[in-house]
């Protein structure tokens, strides 16, 4: 049995104003950055920007989950995971995933004038202004990451070649008695990076290398960043994606707003060569990304969760 501890995960601080590549700052960053991902797989972000803009979004969110079903049956999609999922007996989870939403245009063309034929711009526009918050964090960090571990010449490859996804979800409130609702399994991401925030209702958790789980309490200027198997997977095996969930108790909703950083499709991922001297040798084979998705959602349907480490295991 596993059990729930009082700890954190390590936060590092990127609100500071003088946080530049090759700065004293910068550095001392980087190495925080290092340990928090080789112990857990994430952390937490200071980050003040996003308490500035975080009413607005779970504002918007509101807006959005609150339209008719009917409504939000429109923003449906044939590609795994994107568009609109409905709660089930299971989960009372309620999602909707717009590819690409970092594409200038993307968000009002993909999700907005679906669901609101006369468009709605300043709902777009929040959204829009919070996936660029998290993408631009993003890039920072993966910088960071590539840095450490002397790859930084793949850094604008990997950027080009990345595919922010974004992700509103909403967890219902619980119709009946005080355990806790189930409302997201046990699962690690399949992207690069995830960058995470949350309204004021407790619930994910995140589990460490010894299957304890760390509650992640929602902060108003804080991201949650978690790392996925396609960043495992590109360094050879040298960081691992974490398993987290989440469980909400009471009757508050809540909401949460994610960036995937998920390779672009047809890019061929591929463990870059300095990365595969070692002992070990090479341990994964290239992949497609999207192919794997597609793969992924198959098996799923069935009831078999194929991690990408499975699934590219050489
Ligand atoms: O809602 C959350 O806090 C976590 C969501 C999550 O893990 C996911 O969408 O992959
Ligand atoms: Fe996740």
């Amino acid at each position: 049995m596993s059990s729930e501890t009082e700890d954190r995960l390590p936060v590092i601080d990127f609100s500071k104003q003088e946080l530049k590549p090759g700065s004293p700052e910068w550095g001392s960053v980087e190495v925080q950055v290092r340990e928090a991902l080789e112990e857990y797989g994430g952390f937490e972000v200071l980050f003040d920007k996003v308490a500035e803009i975080r009413e607005e979004v779970f504002g918007a969110m509101e807006e959005l989950f609150d339209l008719p079903s009917p409504t939000k049956q429109l923003f449906i999609s044939n590609k795994p995971f994107l568009g609109y999922h409905d709660a089930t007996a299971k989960l009372l989870r309620e999602s909707m995933m717009i590819d690409e939403a970092h594409v200038a245009g993307n968000i009002d063309q993909g999700l907005t004038k679906i669901l609101w034929p006369q468009g709605n711009i300043s709902l777009s526009k929040t959204i829009e202004s919070f996936t660029q918050l998290a993408a631009g964090l993003e890039k920072t960090i993966r910088r960071m990451v590539l840095e450490n571990f002397g790859i930084e010449k793949y850094k604008d490859e990997l950027i080009d070649n990345t595919n922010y996804d974004l992700r509103d979800t909403k967890y219902g409130r619980p119709q009946t008695g005080t355990e806790p609702t189930l409302g997201a399994d046990a699962h690690n991401d399949k992207d690069f990076m995830t960058l995470l925030h949350q309204n004021e209702v407790n619930g994910l958790e995140i589990r460490t290398k010894d299957g304890e789980w760390i509650n992640i309490k929602p902060s108003p200027n804080y991201f949650v960043v978690i790392i996925g198997e396609s960043l495992s997977v590109w360094l050879n095996g040298r960081l691992s994606a974490p398993y987290h969930r989440v469980t909400t108790k009471g009757n508050k909703v809540r909401y949460s707003i994610a960036v995937f950083a998920n390779p672009r499709g047809v890019y061929p991922v591929k463990v870059p060569e300095e990365l595969v001297a070692d002992k070990n040798g090479l341990l994964f084979k290239t992949f497609d990304f999207e192919e794997y998705l597609g793969y992924y959602a198959a098996q799923a349907a069935r009831g078999d969760f194929i991690d990408l480490k499975v699934y590219c295991n050489i």
